[in-house]
């Protein structure tokens, strides 16, 4: 089984995996009977949901790295909810009545990240929503269910605030090409997406808050050891078959 299987397998607890095994009870003493104030703290700050009923991975990579064209190959394979946070942003920006439509035009047109308060909340209606549908199959269950979370956290602040108000999420998978191919694919896309942000000038500044923001975030979730990456000549090679034949390094 190839390797990115492995992980989205351990991310979705289908697999057997050492690091986070209960270790068994010794005998305690008064002194590690007490409770520190980070504990105390956590306990009343617990996130929305919990990662073992509720897995969540990560879908990150450059504007036009393929996230969108393989996360829909991994729904068919795990069963997963697909959430893109800019499809999430888009369909709030369009819809009547919403205070917040003219902001994240603006925002996505310059390629700037959205206000996170704005995309988290998105993010956690979207999950409360797809819990409670009474969705069956794989992983789904009453409080249970799988989330691809795409395009998301693009800065620091998302992600610290969705790992702890939201899910600790499990994995992030990283899909990377060459900005020349990324440009060629999203000007390719734009003569039929209807994307404001697909002209190369947008493009550029999407770049640029790509590798400021965004790629500090992958450095960070990679020194935990959570990222699997999926580079593009192995993506090259069989751009259309499902992730399930891709390999990592
Ligand atoms: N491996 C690939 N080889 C060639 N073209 C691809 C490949 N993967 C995706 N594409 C095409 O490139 C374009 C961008 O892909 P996709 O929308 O999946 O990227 P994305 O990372 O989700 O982009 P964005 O962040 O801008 O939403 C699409 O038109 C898609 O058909
Ligand atoms: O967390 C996010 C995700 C996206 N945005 C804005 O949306 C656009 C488009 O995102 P895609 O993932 O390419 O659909 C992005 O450039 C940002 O402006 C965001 O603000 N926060």
């Amino acid at each position: 089984m190839p390797a990115i299987i492995d992980k989205i397998a351990e991310a979705l607890h289908l697999k057997e995996h050492n690091s986070e095994e209960p270790k068994p009870a010794e005998d305690s003493t008064a002194a590690d009977d007490a409770i520190t104030s980070t504990e105390v703290e956590s306990a009343y700050h617990k996130p929305a949901f919990e990662s073992s009923k509720v897995p969540v991975i990560f879908v990150l990579g450059g504007p036009g790295a393929g996230k969108g064209t393989q996360c829909a190959n991994l729904v068919e394979d795990f069963d997963f909810c697909h959430l893109s946070a800019g499809d999430l942003l888009r369909a709030e920006q369009n819809r009547p009545g919403s205070a917040y439509g003219d902001l994240i035009r603006t925002y996505i047109k310059e390629g700037q990240i959205v206000p996170m308060e704005i995309t988290v909340k998105l993010l956690e209606n979207a999950m409360r929503a797809a819990l409670e549908e009474g969705r069956t199959g794989e992983g789904w269950q009453v409080g249970h269910g799988r989330f691809l979370i795409d395009g998301f956290p693009r800065k620091m602040d998302q992600a610290i605030m969705f790992d702890d108000a939201v899910c600790k999420s499990s994995l992030v998978l990283f899909f990377t090409t060459t900005e020349e191919e990324m440009l060629k694919r999203l000007l390719k896309r734009a003569e039929t997406s209807g994307r404001e942000d697909d002209n190369e000038a947008s493009i550029k500044k999407r770049f640029r808050v790509y590798k400021e923001e965004t790629m500090p975030v992958i450095e960070y979730y990679s020194k935990q050891g959570k990222v699997a990456t999926v580079r593009d000549k192995v993506l090259r090679s069989s751009p259309w078959i499902s992730t399930k034949v891709l390999s990592i390094d």
